[in-house]
């Protein structure tokens, strides 16, 4: 599978969200940043704001929940439109159960985990997920500098999806940008999301081609998509 670029709209101007969205044409998702001041200590958008997106653009939503009580709320982030809704490990309560929710309504379901937590606890819920997100930050905003410290977790985690002959796709977020993809894609990342990379730029839909450029040929070269 080609590397997939999901800019992040954390870093768009949100008074011109329509706007924002064709800015980037040509990426495979938009990452939508759901933060509700608990979870994590910032405050973003909700479901009205993600029906009226999916409205407005081609481009599916990839909603990531950095929020309180998912299990509550994911199902609700489905019906708002979005094609692919990732909870939190460290929030859900039932995660199989909000996985199977959302996949039942339709969406992708993925979920996220912090840099403090290890994927080992959730080999056996990976049946359950497309989408597998691993933090590159501590969640909450934008423009961080990525944690290199993740990168033996993603590794880790490839040998996983490998080991058990899943279709999972392996997602970072955090810091994503030129300096880092080669890095995140070698180790087996193939789900990027970028926002100021992305919208910090004067040209954010050559930003996704570059990037895609970029993990794309590191993924070429990497031991674990030569094993594939
Ligand atoms: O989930 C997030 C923050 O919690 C954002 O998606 C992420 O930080 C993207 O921003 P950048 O690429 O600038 O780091």
């Amino acid at each position: 599978m080609a590397a997939q670029i999901n800019p992040s709209i954390l870093s768009a101007d949100f008074a011109r969200l329509a706007e924002e969205a064709k800015a980037v044409e040509g990426a495979d998702w938009l990452h939508v940043d759901v933060m509700d001041n608990h979870f994590v200590p910032n405050l973003t958008l909700g479901v009205p704001i993600v029906e009226s997106l999916s409205r407005a653009t081609d481009i599916p939503l990839d909603c990531h929940l950095m929020i309180e009580d998912p299990d509550r709320w994911a199902p609700q982030y489905v019906e708002a439109g979005a094609g692919s809704v990732t909870f939190h490990a460290e929030a859900a309560a039932a995660p199989v159960r909000t996985a199977r929710e959302i996949r039942a309504k339709g969406a992708r379901a993925s979920m996220a985990l912090k840099p403090a937590t290890p994927i080992e606890p959730y080999e056996d819920l990976l049946p359950e997920l497309d989408m597998l997100l691993i933090m590159t930050v501590e969640p909450g905003f934008g423009g961080q500098s990525f944690l290199d410290i993740m990168l033996p977790k993603i590794r880790r985690t490839r040998q996983l999806i490998a080991k058990h002959g899943l279709q999972l796709w392996l997602q970072v977020d955090g810091g994503v940008s030129a300096a880092t993809i080669e890095r995140c894609a070698e180790a087996g990342a193939d789900v990027f999301v970028a926002g100021s990379a992305v919208y910090n730029t004067d040209d954010p839909a050559a930003a996704v081609r570059m990037l895609r450029h970029q993990a794309d040929e590191a993924t070429a070269k990497a031991p674990w998509a030569c094993a594939h």
